[in-house]
């Protein structure tokens, strides 16, 4: 029978340094998070990072924390729970870091019956530390635990027709009756190094867009490459002009270059040519999360402020909306009476 895992990237039990800090641990230890070599990788996350970040992240967390819980697994049960009645196969919802374990939501499939699964990481866009972790973890957990199940993976969905639609239409709600005069997109970051450590051809991405308008195979892993597209599309489905938008990165943390601009830079940018009215929206999230809540609708409105911007709004990810829902719902259902995913990854 077939059956649908949803997977997304999880949160502490709780906003407090006990709960943030093992949460922390198993992220950051993962190999296509922190990619350095196991001894290293321990040496910065254990033996550095982890002796102060959870307090910071744990304080963070907590001013964005809802009564039922955090608000990336509150999203994405009530995601969960309404697609569920909007098809036949059962549904379950795991986090690839956390309690909530994707091995439970196989659990889960598998009592049902289910032993053909199409596996939803809910990132729209490909990177070795979301997309492509979720993958290989669920297949990790297939090997050890559910030899019988077959997986069939929903690629990163960026450019389809009816993501960019039901995207943008959510963003033209968002903008209406406010008086913006710039639209930007900011997306999670990565190191640029993960860019080449995904470029299977090891010499297509420039890591500078140069390499975008040539077509090829490393744009279905190229995070880079897909927001870029995500962006292009959503900005010429709303008729937005090409200096009302640009694109920056987010969630950086020390060490190696991110992907740039940075957003927190480009707030100061903006700000200082003359957009006063910024409007925030952040694709590379499908749920709202402490990067979007706190470090883009507080932190960012106040370093925009600051910059001497007047006005600002973040505009919430798709979260629960009916329309996303429907959407998946569409995808899903596709694939069980057609056995075709309508989602072709792009070159
Ligand atoms: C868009 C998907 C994401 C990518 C790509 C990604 C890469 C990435 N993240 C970190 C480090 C951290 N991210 C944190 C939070 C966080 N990250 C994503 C998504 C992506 N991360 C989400 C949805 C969230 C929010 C989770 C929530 O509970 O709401 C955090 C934790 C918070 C903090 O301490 O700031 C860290 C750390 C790295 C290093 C990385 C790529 C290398
Ligand atoms: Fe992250
Ligand atoms: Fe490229």
């Amino acid at each position: 029978m077939k059956g649908v895992l949803l997977v997304n990237l999880g949160s502490p039990d709780s906003p407090t340094p006990k709960d943030v800090k093992p949460y922390l641990d198993e992220f950051l230890m993962d190999e296509r998070v922190i990619d350095a070599p196991k001894w290293l990788r321990t040496i910065l996350v254990r033996g550095i990072i982890l002796q102060t970040r959870p307090k910071k992240s744990a304080e963070a967390y907590a001013k964005i924390w809802w009564e039922e819980g955090s608000p990336l697994i509150v999203i994405s049960e009530r995601f969960t729970n309404k697609l569920k009645t909007q098809t036949e196969m059962p549904v379950a919802l795991g986090m690839r870091y956390g309690t909530m374990t994707i091995k439970n939501a196989m659990q889960e499939l598998k009592d049902k019956g289910v032993d053909d699964v199409l596996l939803v990481p809910l990132y729209p866009h490909y990177a070795m530390s979301s997309f492509e972790t979720v993958v290989v973890k669920v297949l990790e957990e297939q090997k050890a635990s559910f030899p019988g199940m077959k997986i069939t993976t929903l690629p990163a969905f960026y450019k389809h027709p009816e993501f960019i639609k039901v995207l943008s239409e959510s963003i033209k709600d968002g903008l209406e009756g406010f008086d913006y005069d710039h639209v930007l997109f900011s997306y999670h970051g990565i190191p640029e190094r993960h860019i080449r450590k995904n470029d299977p051809t090891s010499f297509h991405c420039k890591i500078d867009g140069t390499c975008c308008n040539v077509n090829s195979v490393a744009h279905n892993t190229c995070y880079r490459h897909q927001v870029y597209d995500t962006t292009k599309m959503v900005k010429e489905y709303l008729g937005l002009k090409e200096d009302q938008v640009s694109t920056s990165f987010q969630s950086r943390l020390a060490g190696d270059p991110w992907l740039k601009p940075y957003t927190d830079y480009e707030f100061e940018r903006l700000a200082k040519e003359g957009k006063k009215k910024l409007a925030v929206i952040t694709p590379a999230f499908v749920s709202d999360c402490l990067e979007t809540l706190e470090e883009i609708a507080m932190e960012g409105k106040e370093q925009f402020l600051e910059a001497g911007g007047e006005d600002y709004k973040h505009i919430s990810c798709l979260n629960d909306s009916d329309a996303w829902v429907k959407v998946m719902a569409k995808w899903v259902n596709d694939w069980q009476t057609t056995d075709v995913l309508d989602v072709v990854p792009s070159t």
